[in-house]
């Protein structure tokens, strides 16, 4: 089964055919020269410009309430506290739609906006156990054919202070999921080397990649960073390894966080940023100077944690721009580029881009190029998913 995108606009490319032959990429031509087959489908993209899909690197599919009854956000009671936030998770989880329910929407949301490829962290403690990666993983196969969906086994009420995590996050692979998850080794655990020691031992032993929650400020976060890229050399885990957050960049002086970027881009260790509200956040501009993976995500859409949110990834690479005093075409580009090819590096995607062999998974819209894209975050688009339309100007197809 093939198709012919015909006058489409690569950004780097100028007018082009796009031929597509079952969900990959065959051919790309310039406008016009491609010549049609018998019985193929021709789809006239307009002269619009083709982008590839949109990653989300980071999202919590359990715990948000979008699309449900509105609950109001509870201020941390002395600064933020991660543990206070879990607790208000758990409070409000209960209230909410069922999971199952409240995954479909975000996702939903996400494709609508043009997410072809996703990681999301799952809930697994001892508190839940391995039920809310059961509901998202029944979810992750009804939607299948819309989204690649990785997840996350997360232990976000701690590893060695939540008794059986451990072995949980074990069992968790075994049970389906794809990487192993940590959360604040230092503050939450109070025990970075026996915290680190049980997340990069799942990894070991399951041959599984690894994604870190690590909001720790300051020389903690810094440390604690140094900690997970030695653990990962000597794992030989270069090019698997993330931290999500890591506020810690954000608030340290820059010759100490340029000697961290020179850690995090020799051990192959990515770095997930949503551009957070009033946090300090990571210096993108620094870590890709580095040669740092930066992708990122939304982490929460209307959950316990903040408001905010609305799946779109080409408005999360307006906010890291915006965030960053991202000006010119070339650092607009470059906040381009973590919510794409940076994005498909840290979550190892295969088949990802606008070239020949790559799945077809491309976005199409009205922008001059995709600098323009990034700051005007155009809301009319279509979504093609392995060559098919799955999305248009914010529905589902
Ligand atoms: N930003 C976060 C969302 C959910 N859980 C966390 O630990 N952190």
């Amino acid at each position: 089964m093939s198709t012919l995108f015909s006058n489409g606009r690569l950004a780097e490319a100028g007018p082009v055919d796009i031929k597509v032959r079952d969900g990959r990429i065959e051919a790309i031509s310039a406008a016009g020269t491609a010549p049609v087959q018998a019985g193929e489908t021709v789809v006239d993209l307009g002269g619009r410009l083709v982008l590839p899909g949109l990653v989300e690197g980071h999202i919590h599919l359990d715990t948000s309430f979008y699309g449900g009854k509105w609950i109001p956000h509870r201020p941390c009671t002395n600064g933020f506290d991660v543990r206070e936030r879990v607790a208000f998770q758990h409070e409000n989880m209960a209230i909410s739609e069922p999971m199952d329910v409240r995954a479909r929407k975000q996702l939903e949301l996400c494709i609508a906006n043009g997410t072809t490829a996703m990681r999301s962290h799952v809930m697994v403690d001892a508190s839940v156990g391995l039920s809310s990666l059961e509901t998202i993983l029944t979810v992750r196969e009804e939607y299948r054919s819309l989204i690649d969906l990785q997840l996350v086994a997360f232990p976000q009420s701690g590893i060695l202070t939540s008794p059986g995590t451990s072995d949980l996050l074990d069992k968790a692979i075994e049970f389906g999921a794809d990487l192993v998850g940590g959360l604040d080794p230092g503050s939450f655990d109070r025990d970075i080397e026996g915290h680190l020691a049980a997340v990069f031992g799942v990894a070991a032993r399951r041959g599984v990649d690894v994604d870190i929650h690590l909001h720790d400020a300051g020389l903690l976060g810094v440390f604690t960073i140094e900690q997970i890229c030695a653990r990962t050399r000597t794992l030989g885990l270069e090019g698997r390894v993330a931290v999500s957050h890591a506020y810690a960049l954000g608030d340290v002086a820059p010759d100490i966080a340029k000697r961290a970027a020179d850690e995090l881009a020799r051990s192959g260790v990515s770095i997930m940023t949503n551009a957070p509200g009033a946090q300090s956040f990571p210096p993108v501009a620094l870590l890709r100077a580095a040669g740092v993976t930066v992708f990122s995500g939304s982490d929460n859409i209307r959950d316990s944690w903040w408001p905010y949110g609305d799946g779109d990834m080409l408005g999360r690479a307006m906010m890291i721009g915006y965030r960053s005093g991202f000006y010119t075409d070339e650092e607009l580009n470059a906040a381009f580029d973590v919510v794409t090819a940076s994005g498909a590096r840290a979550l190892r995607l295969e088949g990802y881009g606008l070239k020949i062999g790559a799945k077809a998974d491309f976005i199409v819209l009205e922008a001059e190029h995709v600098a323009e894209a990034v700051v005007s975050v155009p809301r009319s688009r279509s979504v093609y998913k392995g060559g098919r339309l799955v999305a248009q100007d914010g529905n589902l197809h």
